[in-house]
């Protein structure tokens, strides 16, 4: 057989491209963590579908084992159902699901797996608006405890972006990285409390085949380190499918490979599917999958037990009985110390250092040296790599370092390393920040405040103290409130659903709960919005010539300002709860009843006795009769007059036509307040629901 790149790694840690240990460097900074096995058995998933709900069976009793210091790859032909096993793995998918998942050697506990664990999706889902320098400072934040000083934080970013080529991009945008950087910092982010278990879907997606490259050497490197590295990957070249360790491969739901790749030649070799020279054995193996060969998936199902057997370097192909699964056997001894071969730095002292803190199962107390050889320089093919060995001396800690998985029954384990108060400051100093850098959600609002409020100053100038316009004022009282509701409602109908695959991606990997996420949105909004409110009812105030007094303005002002955050939470509502398309559609369709029964267009009196309870659901009611009663109620004096007759002379004349004489402002405030809260709740349940729902 040829002697591939893998081949030489094993047999030395410096002899090929990837590992040229130009510069070594040390993260001294990262938490240790304990090695994980996964292995799966007999997995079905069914979905149903279609107005039958008839189910339809995605995975068919799959079965197989994912080892720790190996970079393994799912890959089949498209739909074979690859993205929904390793969503699977991940515990993103729950529900549908038979058959058990098992962390060395034991039954997977969803809670602890995710802590241990990091699913980097194919889109990266990064914020935009934060420097790489910031995200790793909130994701620091997030996911390192208390144990861990300030020093030590930035000690730990400085090293991780230096590993991984990001240091000098510390201060580019994230939405200027390239696709390759971008799939870096995902890494980096995720990389900061170090989990034994990393998933990504289709890291390679979108890369030129360099960055696909570095994308790959950097998941060897971080395997190496003796953490279970598992991605889909659709077809690699032969270099890059070289680097692999283990190949898990899917047709039609079934496993029709599983075990080494330098393995997979050979193997199918004996069933009869030989490779022609000179062809990619990952081509070779999809295009069998695809049938192009003929229908051979039943037989490489059977062959492969279904993912039953694993088919090792140097072991003869199955052809007994089935190979245990979780297997803590000779087998796993010997592969434990051939990981801990290649993932040792050269470098005596650093592996005494590992050893040294090997006795500690404190998952953040303690820190492991860990060697990292990078090499940024050129490959002599114009192309930069970046090469990332990490030593984590698994073996060493392996027996100490179970406990933490195994005792999933009643020890109680913090959920998150910060408390949610902290998570709550992070996320809401981080949404303040992306508040001050968005153009939309900033400045465009306030320009719109500020110009909206100066034409209705000009168009209703001088109006508030006149009798004769008195319906014209009343049409500017109403329009207040359109504007002031459609002006919030839609901002955040536009842009919280644009955070929700940050928000999917965060909160799965651990970063905060949810209740803190969405605490600390909620509240960032409000001073902005209210500062917008506050200009813009102060112009058109003071434009129109409402009344004088400061606790009238202040009334009126209230009743604005809390139509402005009710309106903002049907936005989080309908944000919640729906897509940008059928929001930006729904909730000013949703919005119209409301607007009707107001109180501007019929009056109370005049409302059919069966459609009244409406009226009570309307919060622009209470805010237009809040501001009504501002403006006209309260034994305001008689208005100036020109005209002969002047039906509104009276303010009370005009609350008598509204049917507003006995209406209480206090009464107005309060319910606008009960509704606010009403639906931040209902806001907060419809997220919950559907980040329940997508799994
Ligand atoms: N919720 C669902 N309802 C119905 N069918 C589904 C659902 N989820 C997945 N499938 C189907 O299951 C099959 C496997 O999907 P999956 O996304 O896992 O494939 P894949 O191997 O990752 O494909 P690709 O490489 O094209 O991304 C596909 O036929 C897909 O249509």
């Amino acid at each position: 057989m040829e002697t591939s790149i893998l081949d030489d790694v094993r047999k030395s840690p410096v002899k090929v491209l990837m590992q040229p240990c130009s510069q070594t460097k040390q993260l001294t900074h990262l938490p240790k963590r304990p090695p994980v096995d996964i292995a799966f058995s007999e997995l079905t998933y069914t979905v149903r579908e279609g107005r039958k709900k008839k189910e339809k069976t995605i995975l068919k009793s799959v079965s197989g084992q994912l080892r720790s210091g190996e970079l393994t790859a799912i890959m089949g032909p498209s739909g074979a159902g690859k993205s929904t096993l390793l969503n699977i793995l991940t515990g993103y998918k729950t529900s549908g699901m038979k058959g058990s998942i098992t962390t060395n050697g034991q039954e997977r506990n969803l809670r602890h797996f995710s802590k241990l664990s990091a699913y980097i999706m194919q889109d990266n889902q990064l914020h935009g608006n934060l420097t790489v320098g910031e995200a790793m400072h909130v994701a620091t934040g997030l996911k390192l405890g208390k144990d861990v000083d300030k020093e030590e934080k930035v000690e730990v970013i400085k090293e991780i972006l230096e590993t991984l080529g990001l240091l000098e991009h510390s201060r580019t945008m994230t939405s200027n990285l390239s696709g390759g950087q971008k799939k870096r910092l995902s890494i980096a982010l995720e990389l900061v409390n170090n989990p034994p278990i990393m998933f990504f879907d289709e890291p390679t997606s979108g890369l030129d085949s360099s960055s696909c490259f570095q994308c790959i050497s950097l998941l060897k490197s971080l395997a190496r380190g003796g953490r279970t590295i598992i991605c889909t990957i659709h077809q690699p070249s032969a270099r890059l499918f070289e680097m692999f360790d283990h190949l898990y491969t899917l047709a039609d739901g079934q496993c029709v490979y599983q075990g080494s790749t330098q393995s997979l030649v050979p193997f199918m070799a004996t069933l009869g599917l030989v490779c022609p020279s000179y062809h990619n054995p990952a081509s070779f193996i999809i295009e069998v999958a695809c049938g192009e060969y003929g229908d051979n998936t039943r037989k490489l199902v059977n062959a492969i037990q279904n993912g039953k057997h694993n088919i090792r370097d140097g072991k003869s192909f199955p052809t007994g009985p089935i190979e245990k699964l979780n297997n803590a056997s000779e087998d796993k001894v010997g592969d434990a110390e051939e990981n801990r071969n290649i993932a040792v730095d050269p470098s005596p002292s650093d592996n005494k250092d590992g050893k040294s803190s090997s006795g500690n199962v404190n998952l953040f107390a303690s820190y492991v040296t860990n060697d990292i050889a990078k090499d940024s320089e050129g490959t002599g093919d114009g192309q930069s790599r970046v090469v990332i060995p990490m030593d984590l001396s698994i073996s060493e800690k392996q027996d100490n370092v179970q406990t933490p998985l195994m005792n999933t029954g009643n020890q109680k384990l913090q959920p998150y390393p910060i408390s949610e108060a902290l998570q709550f400051w992070l996320v809401l100093k981080r949404t303040l920040l992306f508040s001050r850098r968005d153009w939309t959600l900033m400045y465009l609002r306030l320009f719109a405040h500020i110009l909206v409020g100066l034409l209705i100053g000009a168009l209703y100038y001088d109006i508030g103290n006149d009798g004769a316009k008195v319906l014209s004022n009343l049409g500017f009282l109403f329009f207040n409130m359109l504007f002031l509701m459609y002006t919030s409602m839609t901002i955040t109908i536009l842009s919280f659903p644009l955070e929700m695959p940050v928000l999917i991606k965060e909160h799965f990997n651990r970063w905060y709960s949810l209740r803190s996420y969405y605490l600390a949105i909620t509240v960032s909004d409000i001073p902005f919005q209210a500062i917008f409110c506050v200009i813009y009812v102060a112009i058109v105030y003071y434009f129109t010539s409402q009344p004088p007094e400061m606790w009238r303005f202040a009334m009126f002002l209230a009743a604005c300002l809390l139509i402005s955050f009710v309106a903002q939470s049907v936005g989080l509502v309908v944000g919640a709860a729906m897509n940008v398309q059928n929001g930006v559609f729904l909730a000013p369709v949703m919005s119209v009843p409301f607007l009707l029964f107001s109180g501007f267009f019929v009056s109370f009196d005049a409302i059919p006795i069966y459609l009244r309870w409406i009226t009570y659901l309307s919060y622009i009611r209470y805010g237009f009769e809040g501001t009504a009663l501002a403006t006209y109620g309260y034994e305001r004096e008689k208005l100036k007059c020109h005209q002969a007759y002047c039906h509104f002379k009276a303010p009370e004349t005009t609350l008598e036509e509204l049917d507003m004489l006995n209406a209480d402002f206090t009464i107005d405030i309060i319910a606008l307040v009960v509704i606010f809260f009403v639906l931040r709740i209902s806001a907060f349940v419809f997220l919950r629901w559907k980040l329940m729902s997508q799994r």
